[in-house]
C-alpha cells in the first residue's frame, strides 16, 4: 500500500497532505521557537533582554506601591565546569580532539603564533610612538566560543507577589498584572517568562524566585520552570521562609546562556540610561568572574527623593475601542443599564452626552436597556457610532511623566553636560490613547561624542536598538533645523533625549524597541518638544557667546598691558633725558609728570596697574551695558538665605562667572 501511494502520488502532493494535518501550538511553544521576536535574538542579545525585563518589572514593582525603587542587578559567570557540577554531569576530558570545532592541527597553530607575535610586535611598535592601538586588533583575536553561563540575579524592594499567584506569573505565558489600561513598562505578560524558556533552552535550569508582599511575616521561596507545550508552571519547589525583618519585595534568579563580552557596553548603557530617566531609583550592578579582574561594580546613586506620582488606571476612549472589546467590556461591567455603561466604563461621555448618543442608536435602544442583553447587531451600531462620533479628547491625567525636574537631574548626574534645557508638552491623543513628550536637550559633557547623539524612552524604558526607524531619531536628524538655534549638530555634542508616556506605546513589534515614524501626532510632538529645547537653549547660546567674546576682548586687551607699559615708561624716561628746549614744548603738566616719575610715583608697575584698572572698569561697565540690554538688572537679583553654621564670622565671598556673580555674605540687613 504505502510503496502504491508513493509511486501514484505527485512529489508535490505528498508535502501538502503532511502540512495539512493540524496542530495547535501552546504560546509558550511559539515564543521558544520564535524567540527572535521578544528580543531574544542570540546568546548576547538574550542576556540583555534578561536583565532588561527583570529591571523594569522590579521598578513597576517598587513604584506601584510609591516605594524610591532599590534594584540590584548580579551577572555571575560560570564556568563549565562549575556549570556541570551545579547540575551533576560528571567533568569528561577530550579523547579525540579533532573532534572539536576549536581543534587546530600543528601547521595551523603555528601560523596563527607567529601571525599573533607580528601583531604584537605592530602593536608594540604604535604603542610606542603615542598611537591609539587600533581596535581591529582587538577584533582579530576574538573567537566564537564567548558565549558563558551566567547568573542573572535581580532583587528589588517593590510589592513582592502573593504566595499562590507566583507560579502563574512567572511560570505561563502571557500571563500578568499589567493588561488594564495603565501606563506600565511591562504590558505583554512575557518578559520574565522568556527569560525562563531561554533558560530551558540554553542551561535547562528553572527559574529561583524568593518574594514577600508589604507586612507579610514569611517570605514565599519558590523554584519553577515552565512546561512548554501545555503552557503551564512546572514547579519543583514552593515553600514559606521566615521573613523577620518584614523585607519585602522579589529577588529573581535565573542562569541562561549569555555573551557578555558583545553585550557588556549595551548593558551598561541601559543601565545609566535608565539611571537618567529615573535618577530617584538606586541602581547597584555588579559582574561577578571567577578572575578578580573582570569584576565590576557600578553603583548608580539616587539623587532625589521626588518620584513621580504613580501612573492610574483608566477607562476606555470611545474611540479606542473594537468590536471585541466593547463586548468585553459588556461583559466584565457591573452596570446594570446601557446609559450608566456608557457613561461609567468609557472616558468622555457625560450622563447627558450618553443619553444622546442612544438616541442616535436608534429605536431599538433606551438609556434603560439592560446592557448584557445587547446583541451582536447591537454592538456593530454602537461601534459604529463611536467611530463617527465627536468626543471630547482623554485626559493626561492618567500618565506619569517623569517630570523636567527628574529629567533635567538625571541628564545633569549622567552627562555633566555645559547646557541643559528641558520641556514637557502637553498631553495629546493618538488613537483615543493620551500620550506626553518630554524632551531635553544638553551641549557638551562627558562620554558624549560629538554630532547628535540620541536617548530614547518609552513609558519611561530607554530604547537602544533599532535607532533608525525610530520616530525620535528620524525627527531629531531630518527635521530640526539645529543651524537655527545656533546649535552646530556635526561638531557640537548634542544630547537628544526624548521620553514618550501612553496608556498604549505603539512599539513595532514586540520587541519593545521602538517607534515608528508613521504617527503624526507623536511625531509632531516630539519636533515640537525638541523645538521648545532648542529655543530655550539658543537664548543661553547667544549670551554665553557674547561672554565669551567679552572675555576674549579683555584677555586681548590685558595681553598687551606689560609691553604697553614698559614702552610707555620707556618713553617717558626719553621724554625726560630729552634737553630742555625740547622739553618746553610738552606744556606744564609735562613738568609734573617728570617730577613724578623722578620721585618714583610713576613707575612701570604702576602704569601697569593703571591699565589693569582701566580694562577691569571698561569691562565692568560693558556688562552693566548688556545686562541693561538683555534685562539682566537688579531684578534679576534673588536673595537665598542659608543658616551659617559660624554666625559670629562675618565675610563677603563673590563667586563670579562670565553670566552671573554669586555674593556670599555673613549677617543680616545687608
Ligand atoms: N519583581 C517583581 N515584583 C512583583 N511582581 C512581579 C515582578 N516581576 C514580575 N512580576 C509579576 O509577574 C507578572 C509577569 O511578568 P512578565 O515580566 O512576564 O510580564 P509583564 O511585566 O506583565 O509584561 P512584559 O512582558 O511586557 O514585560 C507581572 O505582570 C507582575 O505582576
Amino acid at each position: 500500500m504505502e510503496g502504491e501511494s508513493k509511486t501514484k502520488a505527485k512529489p508535490g502532493k505528498v508535502g501538502s497532505s503532511r502540512e495539512a494535518s493540524l496542530k495547535q501550538k501552546s504560546p509558550a511553544e511559539f515564543f521558544s521557537e520564535n524567540k527572535n521576536i521578544a528580543g531574544f535574538d542570540n546568546p548576547g542579545k538574550s542576556l540583555y533582554t534578561t536583565v532588561r525585563e527583570l529591571v523594569e518589572n522590579a521598578l513597576d514593582s517598587a513604584e506601584s506601591i510609591s516605594e524610591l525603587p532599590v534594584v540590584e542587578v548580579t551577572i555571575e559567570e560560570i564556568s563549565r565546569s562549575k556549570f556541570n557540577n551545579l547540575i551533576g554531569l560528571i567533568e569528561r576530558d577530550r579523547i579525540d580532539t579533532a573532534l572539536y570545532d576549536d581543534y587546530e592541527t600543528e601547521k595551523a597553530r603555528e601560523k596563527r603564533l607567529a601571525k599573533e607575535a607580528k601583531e604584537q610586535e605592530k602593536q608594540a611598535k604604535i604603542a610606542a610612538s603615542g598611537k591609539k592601538i587600533k581596535e581591529v586588533a582587538k577584533k582579530a583575536a576574538k573567537s566564537r566560543g564567548e558565549s558563558a553561563f551566567l547568573k542573572v540575579t535581580c532583587k528589588d524592594n517593590g510589592k513582592g507577589m502573593a504566595h499562590d499567584d507566583i507560579p502563574n506569573m512567572l511560570g505561563r505565558v502571557l500571563s500578568g498584572t499589567k493588561y488594564g489600561l495603565k501606563q506600565t513598562r511591562g504590558k505583554f505578560g512575557l518578559g520574565a517568562k522568556m527569560a525562563l524558556i531561554w533558560a530551558k533552552m540554553s542551561t535547562g535550569l528553572p527559574i529561583d524566585v524568593t518574594a514577600a508582599t508589604v507586612g507579610q511575616d514569611f517570605c514565599s521561596h519558590c523554584i519553577l520552570d515552565i512546561d512548554i507545550n501545555k503552557n503551564i508552571p512546572h514547579v519543583h519547589l514552593h515553600e514559606k521562609q521566615e521573613n523577620s525583618s518584614k523585607w519585602h519585595g522579589a529577588e529573581i534568579q535565573v542562569t541562561i546562556e549569555g555573551n557578555w563580552t558583545t553585550y557588556r557596553s549595551k548593558i551598561i548603557s541601559y543601565m545609566r540610561q535608565m539611571a537618567v530617566i529615573t535618577p530617584y531609583a538606586e541602581f547597584l550592578f555588579k559582574y561577578v568572574t571567577e578572575s578578580q579582574d573582570k569584576n565590576m561594580t557600578i553603583r548608580f546613586r539616587r539623587r532625589t527623593d521626588v518620584m513621580p506620582p504613580a501612573p492610574a488606571e483608566t477607562k476606555y476612549h470611545p474611540s479606542a475601542v473594537d468590536l471585541l472589546l466593547i463586548k468585553r467590556l459588556i461583559a466584565e461591567t457591573s452596570k446594570q443599564t446601557l446609559v450608566q455603561f456608557l457613561q461609567h466604563d468609557f472616558t468622555s461621555i457625560s450622563k447627558s452626552h450618553a443619553e444622546r448618543l442612544i438616541g442616535e442608536m436608534g429605536s431599538e435602544f433606551s438609556p434603560k436597556m439592560a446592557v448584557k442583553s445587547l446583541t451582536d447587531q447591537h454592538i456593530v451600531r454602537i461601534h459604529q457610532l463611536f467611530r463617527q462620533a465627536k468626543f471630547d479628547e482623554p485626559s493626561g491625567e492618567c500618565l506619569s511623566p517623569a517630570g523636567e525636574y527628574n529629567l533635567r537631574l538625571g541628564i545633569i548626574k549622567e552627562l555633566h553636560p555645559d547646557m541643559v534645557a528641558t520641556h514637557e508638552g502637553s498631553p495629546q491623543v493618538f488613537e483615543g490613547h493620551p500620550f506626553i513628550v518630554e524632551a531635553g536637550v544638553s551641549i557638551g559633557g562627558r562620554d558624549v561624542k560629538p554630532g547628535l547623539n540620541i536617548f530614547r524612552f518609552a513609558n519611561r524604558i530607554p530604547l537602544l536598538f533599532e535607532q533608525g526607524g525610530d520616530v525620535v531619531t528620524r525627527t531629531a536628524m531630518k527635521r530640526i533645523n539645529w543651524n537655527n538655534y545656533k546649535i552646530k549638530e556635526n561638531q557640537d555634542k548634542v544630547g537628544v533625549f526624548v521620553s514618550i508616556v501612553s496608556t498604549k506605546i505603539p512599539f513595532k513589534g514586540t520587541g519593545k524597541e521602538y517607534i515608528g515614524d508613521d504617527i503624526e501626532e507623536i511625531a509632531s510632538a516630539v519636533k515640537s518638544a525638541i523645538q521648545q529645547c532648542c529655543g530655550q537653549l539658543k537664548a543661553k547660546i547667544i549670551r554665553q557667546q557674547a561672554a565669551w567674546d567679552k572675555q576674549e576682548r579683555k584677555r586681548t586687551l590685558a595681553k598687551y598691558i606689560p609691553g604697553v607699559s614698559r614702552a610707555l615708561y620707556d618713553t617717558l624716561l626719553t621724554m625726560i633725558e630729552n634737553d630742555q628746549s625740547k622739553r618746553r614744548k610738552y606744556g606744564e603738566e609735562f613738568d609734573e609728570l617728570v617730577q613724578k616719575v623722578s620721585s618714583h610715583e610713576i613707575t612701570e608697575a604702576t602704569i601697569k596697574q593703571k591699565l589693569t584698572q582701566h580694562v577691569d572698569q571698561m569691562d565692568m561697565e560693558m556688562a552693566l551695558e548688556y545686562a541693561t540690554q538683555s534685562g539682566m538688572v537688579e531684578a534679576a537679583r534673588e536673595a537665598v538665605f542659608l543658616n551659617c553654621l559660624d554666625d559670629k564670622q562675618t565675610f563677603v565671598v563673590d563667586l563670579k562667572s562670565p553670566v552671573c556673580v554669586f555674593r556670599l555674605f555673613s549677617g543680616f540687613g545687608v
